[in-house]
């Protein structure tokens, strides 16, 4: 290994430990051993990461005096969203070494398999096809044969023709009543994404739909939610691409009840009834019927949908009832203008390959380990949430491709928290603290909705102030020569010192609307599969979340008695079922 590999290698000590004032990171943490082989031997990577080692030891104060026009070169536009990297500690050519591994990674072949249909997805042997959801139907993809541009629109065609039907009052409940209320009842993938965006676009709720969602296998969840409900008026999606989700089936199982408990007056009229009020969506037909929901009332889709890249599939059902279906197809739309943008923008203006790159970068040399995003939108609240499957399930892998060991750190731990929020709970650990936690800001010029205090400053604006603010801080701090100009007596200057050159990448744009909120969801997606394949990881598959599931069906006995079983658990495990059964009243 030569000079230039032994500084890139992120398990060999650097000098620079990180002290607060300077925030030169101290060495990545991760213990992968030494990278010798993939990316990290190839002369791109030891490009960037000689640019990395002076980075470390540059600030945005200096990048921003060197450079006049810094902000001018490192800003990406992408639909309707403006987003400025010039907060991060880069300079332009340092886009381009990132662009450079990007493409010695063979980013932009797998983007184009993964578009083409090819099986990228080798570990479940699939295609990775999320983007053919949103393809305009004039759009022809067709992969072993099969039109899936024509089976996609069916499908939406057939979510329109329901949702018009209950939005318009046509398709009603079993006693006649209207559908006011619609309760989604999935988790992960067929959770989270349909629950962000209605929250997210609910001032787009314009046919007195109110939407509920229900997850947990605790049952708090689904008492919460069914205590204030009239089962006459309210229509439950059962969503689960697998149909064999044990939540989600405990859920509906006991929805179905409730069902049926009030409104099926004789056991004839049960069907009917659960005809009337139960839709689901799913891969898996037979499950669902054998759950007795009726095939007229399956929204299908396919197993090249990744549960958590299915949003824009008929998992997005609860939404499209909620806003509708033009709203629907335009929040489609955003997510296809960032598809085209991945395809074709050129590699230093493309917005998913610089994003993500930077978080490989600071992963890699900057010792970061997690990534804060921030949205200043209240509607947005559940963004960080959804963010996280999306990118810690899919990244979240420690074997290459071929079933080695990575060589590299993968997968950033992503967090957040709506702003002003955030600053009043976090923030001093981002400011002041001795970890690198590069930030995404997320802001919209036009609010939803906009209130006056009584000084006559729009809450929005104030708002929005904090939100430049709080980048402005990041960077640049405030250093001690600043803080003893404000007369600050001198025992408190150390504390009051701002280091700054805190990374944040800002995206601002004009308003959140379906379309925009298709776009931000398509940005992430993207990133995630740039990061994957410069990891040499599969972001498409989740083998790790298997075990738990089985090892809770295995101790479920032992939550009842203590009886056989007890032997084969670990001391801690038996101890603490043992405590439970006692609090329990069990034996
Ligand atoms: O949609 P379902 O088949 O019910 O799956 C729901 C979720 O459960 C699993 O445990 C996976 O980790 C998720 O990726 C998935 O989204």
């Amino acid at each position: 290994m030569n000079s230039d590999a032994v500084k890139s290698n992120p398990t060999t000590p650097d000098p620079g430990t990180l002290k607060p004032g300077t925030l030169k990171p101290e060495t990545p943490r991760n213990s992968h051993g030494p990278a010798a082989t993939g990316i990290t031997s190839t002369p791109e990577w030891r490009a960037l990461s000689d640019d990395a080692t002076s980075l470390r030891n540059t600030s945005l104060r200096k990048l921003f005096s060197d450079d006049p026009h810094r902000t001018g070169t490192l800003t990406l536009d992408v639909g309707d969203l403006h987003i400025d990297v010039s907060k991060n500690i880069v300079t332009a050519s340092t886009i381009r070494k990132l662009c450079d591994v990007a493409q010695a990674a063979g980013v932009l072949e797998r983007r184009d398999a993964m578009f083409r249909g090819d099986r990228i997805n080798t570990t479940e042997d699939r295609s990775v096809l999320h983007t053919a959801l949103r393809l305009p139907r004039s759009e022809t993809l067709i992969v072993d044969g099969v039109d899936i541009t024509e089976e996609v629109h069916a499908v939406l065609d057939r979510m329109a023709d329901f949702a018009d039907k209950v939005r318009s009052g046509q398709f009603r409940g079993a006693t006649g009543e209207r559908i006011t209320t619609v309760v989604n009842i999935g988790i992960g993938g067929s959770d989270l994404g349909p629950a962000m965006v209605s929250q997210a676009l609910r001032h787009y709720s314009d046919a007195g739909i109110d939407s509920h969602f229900v997850s947990n296998i605790d049952p708090a969840d689904l008492v919460s939610t069914l205590a204030n409900l009239d089962p006459a008026r309210t229509l439950f999606i059962i969503a689960s691409k697998t149909f064999g989700t044990l939540e989600t089936l405990s859920n509906a199982e006991v929805a179905r009840q409730w069902v049926i408990d009030t409104l099926a007056t004789d056991p004839e009229t049960q069907k009917s009834v659960v005809a009337h009020h139960f839709v689901a969506v799913s891969t898996n037909i037979e499950r669902v019927t054998d759950f007795g929901i009726d095939e007229a009332n399956i929204f299908g889709f396919w197993d090249w949908v990744g549960g958590r890249y299915s949003v824009g599939s008929a998992i997005g059902l609860s939404v499209m009832l909620q806003i509708g279906p033009v709203h629907f197809r335009e929040f489609l739309h955003g997510m296809h203008q960032v598809d085209h943008h991945f395809r074709t923008a050129p590699l230093e203006a493309n917005a998913p390959i610089v994003l993500g790159m930077l978080g490989v970068l600071y992963t890699h040399f900057f010792g970061a380990e997690t990534r804060a995003v921030l949205p200043y939108s209240n509607d947005l609240a559940r963004f960080p949430a959804y963010l996280q499957q999306l990118t810690m399930e899919s990244n979240g892998k420690s074997v290459t491709l071929d079933g080695s060991a990575v060589q590299t750190g993968t997968g950033e731990i992503y967090w957040g928290e709506p702003g002003t929020n955030g600053q009043h709970a976090f923030f001093q650990l981002l400011h002041q603290g001795t970890r690198l936690v590069p930030c995404d800001f997320i802001g919209f010029a036009k609010p939803t909705a906009d209130l006056h205090n009584d000084a006559g400053a729009s809450m929005h604006d104030l708002l929005m102030s904090n939100f430049f603010a709080q980048t402005h801080v990041l960077a640049f701090g405030k250093n001690a020569e600043e803080i003893r100009a404000e007369d600050t007596p001198e025992s408190l200057v150390p504390h009051k010192v701002m280091p700054g050159n805190r990374p944040s990448t800002t995206i601002l744009a004009p308003a959140l609307t379906p379309q925009v909120l298709g776009q931000l969801i398509a940005l992430y997606e993207h990133q995630v599969f740039v990061q994957g394949t410069v990891w040499s990881i599969n972001p498409f598959d989740q083998w790790g979340v298997e075990l738990g599931k089985t090892q809770a069906q295995a101790l479920l006995p032992l939550l009842t008695s203590g009886a056989p079983g007890a032997s084969t658990v670990d001391g801690s495990t038996s101890d603490l079922l043992a405590r439970y059964r006692k609090w329990r009243g069990r034996s």
